[in-house]
């Protein structure tokens, strides 16, 4: 073949990374490009075999050497480009990080440890550091605003571009985002949230009922709260009791979540993921849970969910669910349970929801058991608003049993890592600092929170800088653990429903301290970053209140 051809190679290599790759996001046509790469290869061995008069194999190896001249000038095209001219370049960091987006994922490895690495990587370089070819991680508490509120050009990353139907979490175009997000409202409206209430405290009172059994054993917190907010979620989203706190077990859908969760915590590149997840087989070990899920809203709707049921605890009897709202927006479609979207939405519901408050508890009681002081002040202020049964309402204003919530997702976010936003298309100027166009970046809530010139005392629990010591706060608007503006938590007042309800009821009747042998270190330094957590074991002793 003529030898012109192999340059010719090269430089089209070249030319898509300048004309295509570098320039649009490729990421959701990865099978598309690899079956254009395929077909051009085999119609190539055809036409060289034909023209050159060579038989198929030699043809094919002729081919094959084009494409890699091809995918030389691409990759040779991309490092050039990413060593000597990209505008990223001028924030520091480690050199690797410059050339691949990979970099975290290689530094993380299987201990899935994220939000320590990123702590390493800003107490050496700074406030604003480079994680890989085209991301940042900022810490600098005045990207807060910019970056998350309503009014912001900044957008989701590329990184929610996992599934090919998002839920809402993974919607990325924003007009696309808030309509789907209106369906959702009148699910977390105070009337809903009165008809969920009783399903929480069903499971409150199973939790009390095995602390009492347990009567001052060692219980390992991470576990039981894992099973108690997969047994709140399964309920609000399907309307199904799991009974997971009745027998102790974990419903095997929960290891189904967690396997599947775990590739997150890589944050490896999206296209890399997304062609993990087109080999045929669970290669991610997501389809299980998905189709779990798929199941059981389709279980859901034929059930009417749940509201016949003939077992009547409150866990599962009628009364609405959140999915239960969410079937108006599909209720016309056909067949509305199998509805991609709403199954989408109804499996964003444990992902979101489950996880991130049973982290919230176990990191919370973690602290109590250390801090007796609290349990006492919490107990004390309780007792003058409560007599007997008593509700969310009843202790909503409770100042320091907030403030403790609050400051066990300052220093413990069930998202350590921070949620992916992208730079739009004039790029992102805040004070001094210009972050260019379609830049993806971070903002880790965990190194945040251990940032002196953010808090005073910053790594140390203290509930007080949330109410009577506000002066310890030097940053208000950094405090966003569920987020602001368009994209924040809508689930936060379910999430505080729990963690204010069920806090309440054990701390009246229980003292917390650490099991004999517990330091802690497990949880601290084993828990798995995944997105949201997936806990190291944490034993803890409740004793009962003289
Ligand atoms: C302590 C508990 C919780 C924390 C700290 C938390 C935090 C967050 C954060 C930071 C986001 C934004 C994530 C992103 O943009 O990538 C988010 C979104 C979301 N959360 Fe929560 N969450 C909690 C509990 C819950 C609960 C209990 C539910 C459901 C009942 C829930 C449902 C959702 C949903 C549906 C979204 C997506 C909202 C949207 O994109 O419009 N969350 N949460």
């Amino acid at each position: 073949m003529a030898d012109f051809v192999w340059p010719i190679s090269l430089s089209l290599g070249v030319a898509a990374h300048l004309l295509y790759f570098h320039r649009y996001e490729t990421h959701n046509y990865v099978h598309r490009i690899l079956a254009i790469i395929i077909t051009t290869i085999a119609v190539s061995t055809v036409l060289v075999s034909r023209t050159g008069n060579v038989g198929l194999i030699v043809a094919a190896a002729t081919t094959l050497g084009y494409a890699v001249c091809f995918a030389i000038g691409a990759m040779g095209s991309t490092l050039v480009y990413r060593l000597f001219f990209n505008p990223l370049n001028r924030f520091p960091g480690p050199f690797a990080a410059r050339l691949s987006d990979f970099y975290i994922a290689f530094t993380v490895g299987g201990k899935l440890n994220q939000y320590h690495k990123l702590y390493e990587l800003h107490q050496k370089y700074g406030r604003i550091v480079r994680r890989g070819a085209t991301e940042l991680s900022i810490v600098d508490p005045d990207f807060v605003e910019p970056s998350h509120s309503s009014q912001t050009r900044v957008t989701k990353g590329p990184w929610y571009d996992m599934e090919t139907v998002p839920a809402l979490l993974s919607e990325r175009v924003r007009t696309q985002h808030d309509r789907r997000r209106k369906h959702w409202v009148p699910a977390f409206s105070d009337k809903a949230l009165r008809e969920y209430e009783p399903r929480i405290q069903s499971f409150n009172n199973k939790l009390l009922a095995k602390l009492t059994e347990l009567d001052g054993k060692p219980m390992d917190v991470s576990h039981w709260f894992k099973l108690y907010a997969f047994d709140v979620m399964g309920s609000l989203a399907f309307g199904k009791n799991y009974r997971m706190l009745d027998s102790g077990e974990k419903h095997h859908a929960l290891g189904l979540l967690t396997d599947g969760m775990a590739p997150l915590g890589l944050t490896m590149p999206v296209w890399f993921l997304r062609l993990l997840k087109g080999i045929p087989g669970d290669t991610l070990g997501v389809e299980k849970f998905t189709k779990f899920c798929n199941d059981e809203i389709e279980d859901a709707v034929r059930n009417n969910f749940f509201s016949n049921a003939s077992e009547k605890d409150a866990a599962s009897a009628g009364g609405s669910t959140v999915t239960s709202w969410l079937y108006n927006a599909y209720k016309d479609s056909p067949n509305p349970g199998r509805n991609p979207y709403y199954q989408q939405d109804a499996r964003l519901l444990i992902v979101a929801g489950a996880d991130t408050t049973a982290v919230t508890f176990a990191y919370m009681f973690y602290q109590l058991a250390q801090h007796p002081e609290d349990v006492e002040m919490i107990r004390n202020e309780l007792k003058q608003c409560v007599k007997g049964d008593f509700s969310d309402v009843d202790i909503r204003h409770c100042e320091h049993l907030n403030a403790t919530i609050n400051e066990t997702l300052r220093l413990h976010s069930p998202g350590p890592s921070g949620a992916f936003r992208l730079t739009p298309p004039e790029g992102l100027r805040v004070g001094d600092t210009f972050v260019p166009e379609g830049t993806a970046y971070n903002i880790p809530f965990y190194v945040v929170a251990r940032d002196e010139s953010v808090y005073e005392q910053a790594s140390s629990f203290v509930p007080e800088r949330w109410y009577s010591k506000p002066e310890m706060v030097k940053y208000k608007g950094a405090f966003v653990p569920f987020l602001i503006g368009a994209y924040n938590c809508i689930g936060k007042n379910v999430a505080l429903m729990e963690l204010r309800t069920l806090t309440a009821k054990i701390l009246l009747e229980y003292d917390v301290s650490l099991a004999p042998g517990e330091d802690g270190s497990r949880l601290l330094n084993d828990s798995k970053d995944h997105f949201t957590m997936s806990l190291a074991p944490l034993d803890l002793v409740f004793t009962r209140v003289k």
